[in-house]
């Protein structure tokens, strides 16, 4: 029997500044699936993604989710904050189990010991988007879905690959992911399953 999916939407319609963006969205996020959200600037990529996560609500239509982790276009971690005050403020607020342990692997992984307990208004941007996809690494309920906009901007060779690396793995475990990636070589390094195409 098929597993039920980990998100789905009934019917979505999303508009933005008076303009229809998508209509009658019927999607299903399966586990094991990283699929690419893909479209031209401007085409509600975005929009979507906030509108999954509940952050935008819906013209029209209906979502059902779980358990899901959305890191926005920004990084978002704010200036005042470290990447390891960031990571533990994250853990905290998840209600997850993270141990310190747990939490210095993720830290290690993803940030820099030379920046990690630098205030973020200091850092590059990288190492920002680094001290963001840190929090991906900290344990969470199976079939979490990671709604990822734009994931790969600005990391290095290596952090590309170490990202790769993290949203196959979590496929692997049974999550999910969709993300968006205006590069079609990185996106074929990630996806499994169909494409979803706005616009
Ligand atoms: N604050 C806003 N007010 C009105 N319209 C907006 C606003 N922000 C975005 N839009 C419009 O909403 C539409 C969808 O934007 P969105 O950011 O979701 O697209 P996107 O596919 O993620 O774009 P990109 O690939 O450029 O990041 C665009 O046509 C944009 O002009």
């Amino acid at each position: 029997m098929a597993s039920p999916p980990l998100l789905q939407t009934h019917a979505l319609c999303g508009s933005r500044g008076g303009r229809a963006l998508w209509q009658g969205l019927s999607l299903q996020v399966q586990p094991q699936d990283c699929r690419w959200l893909r479209g031209a600037n401007g085409s509600g990529k975005t929009t979507l993604l906030r509108t999954l996560a509940g952050l935008r609500s819906p013209e029209s239509g209906r979502v059902e989710r779980g358990a899901l982790r959305y890191l926005g276009h920004a990084p978002g971690v704010p200036d005042a904050l470290t990447p390891a005050e960031h990571l533990a403020f994250a853990a905290q607020w998840q209600g997850s189990s993270a141990s310190s342990d747990a939490q210095k692997q993720a830290l290690q992984r993803w940030c820099g010991k030379a920046w990690a307990r630098r205030p973020a208004r200091s850092l590059s941007q990288g190492q920002r988007r680094r001290a963001a996809l840190a929090v991906l690494a900290l344990p969470q309920p199976v079939g979490t879905v990671w709604l990822l906009d734009e994931p790969f901007d600005a990391l290095d060779d290596e952090g590309v690959s170490l990202l790769c690396a993290q949203m196959q793995a979590h496929a692997d475990a049974g999550g999910a992911v969709l993300f968006t990636c205006h590069s079609q070589a990185l996106a074929e390094r990630v996806r499994r399953g169909e494409d979803l195409v706005l616009g």
